[in-house]
């Protein structure tokens, strides 16, 4: 199977901070999430793969076609979700849609207009004045009206109350559902990618930390549970972060496949917990 997009070895430099490097690919019918702490550069790759940034270097390819060189044709595929607001603040809905609509060769109004209701979104009220979780909607039925097969969003999730949370995470798992189309989206609620996501890149300081399918990489790692002393004398055990506490102690690990833990306590961490103990651990041992 081709992968429908593919990072390499992408480079962009924006004022102090940088990306480094950074090379991943999805293949169709997947969904990737994208984590990071505040600041790892989530955002700013989603432009710069966009070409809203100009890259310094590397590619980003969409079926084969690469950004730069076929913009008009790699736009045309994907349908994008941004917590900025591309949109025109101080037209209408319909005509924002009508109007952006020209730009893809294959933009519906009738679906978009199907979509809007099933949202609801006026369709006569400027999109300067929807509330954040509406623009989100307004972007997401765009997106889904022009025939993209690519869908890229950052933190779509965040402005939402939790029942069209839910129905997004129930879009996305439709839009996958039947192996031609893809969802990369970034986000800061674990909770959603335990759920719905497929492979996982994790961001640290504008690089790639860790690209691999959701269930390798809580696969990848243990937390144990003890005393502090039973903590302490874990010597064969690779363990990344230990935490103490007046009611128990755990130390975060990697673990190896056909590890016996004993009588400890063992546990597949979240990815909550992986995220946390990898930060406050230093990222050593990886
Ligand atoms: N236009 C810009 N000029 C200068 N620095 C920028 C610009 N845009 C982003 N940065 C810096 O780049 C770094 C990465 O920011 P970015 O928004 O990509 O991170 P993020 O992972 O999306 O963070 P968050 O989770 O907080 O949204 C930050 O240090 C930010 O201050």
């Amino acid at each position: 199977m081709e992968d429908l997009l593919k990072v390499e070895h992408l480079n962009k430099r924006v004022g102090e901070f940088c990306l480094k490097d950074i090379s991943f690919s999805l293949k169709p019918g997947y969904i990737m999430g994208l984590l990071g702490v505040n600041g790892a550069g989530k955002t700013t790759l989603i432009h710069t793969i966009l070409n809203l940034y100009k890259k310094d270097g590397g590619g980003v390819y969409v079926d084969d076609m690469e950004m730069e060189e076929e913009e008009r044709a790699v736009k045309d595929k994907i349908g994008f979700v941004l917590d900025e607001n591309m949109f025109e603040e101080s037209m209408s809905v319909i005509r924002n849609a009508k109007g952006f609509g020209k730009l893809y060769s294959k933009f519906d109004e009738e679906l978009f207009r199907i979509f809007c209701k099933n949202f609801g979104i006026p369709l006569n009220k400027t999109v300067g004045s929807l509330s954040t979780g509406m623009k989100v909607r307004f972007q997401l039925a765009f997106a889904l009206s022009h025939d993209a097969v690519l869908f890229i969003m950052d933190e779509p999730a965040a402005g939402l109350d939790p029942l069209f949370r839910k129905e997004l995470m129930r879009y996305m798992q439709e839009i996958v559902e039947d192996g031609t189309r893809s969802v990369l989206f970034s986000t800061h609620i674990t909770e959603d990618l335990e759920k719905m996501s497929d492979y996982i890149v994790l961001m640290r300081d504008g690089a790639v930390f860790l690209s691999m399918p959701t269930v390798d990489l809580k696969e990848r790692y243990r937390i144990v549970y003890g005393t502090k002393e039973q903590i302490e004398t874990l010597p064969f055990f690779r363990v990344i972060y230990k935490e103490y506490g007046e009611y128990g102690s755990y130390a975060f690990l990697e673990s190896t496949e056909g590890e016996d833990y004993g009588e400890y306590e063992v546990k597949e961490p979240l990815l909550e917990d992986i995220m946390y103990c990898l930060e406050k651990g230093g990222y050593s041992y990886v």
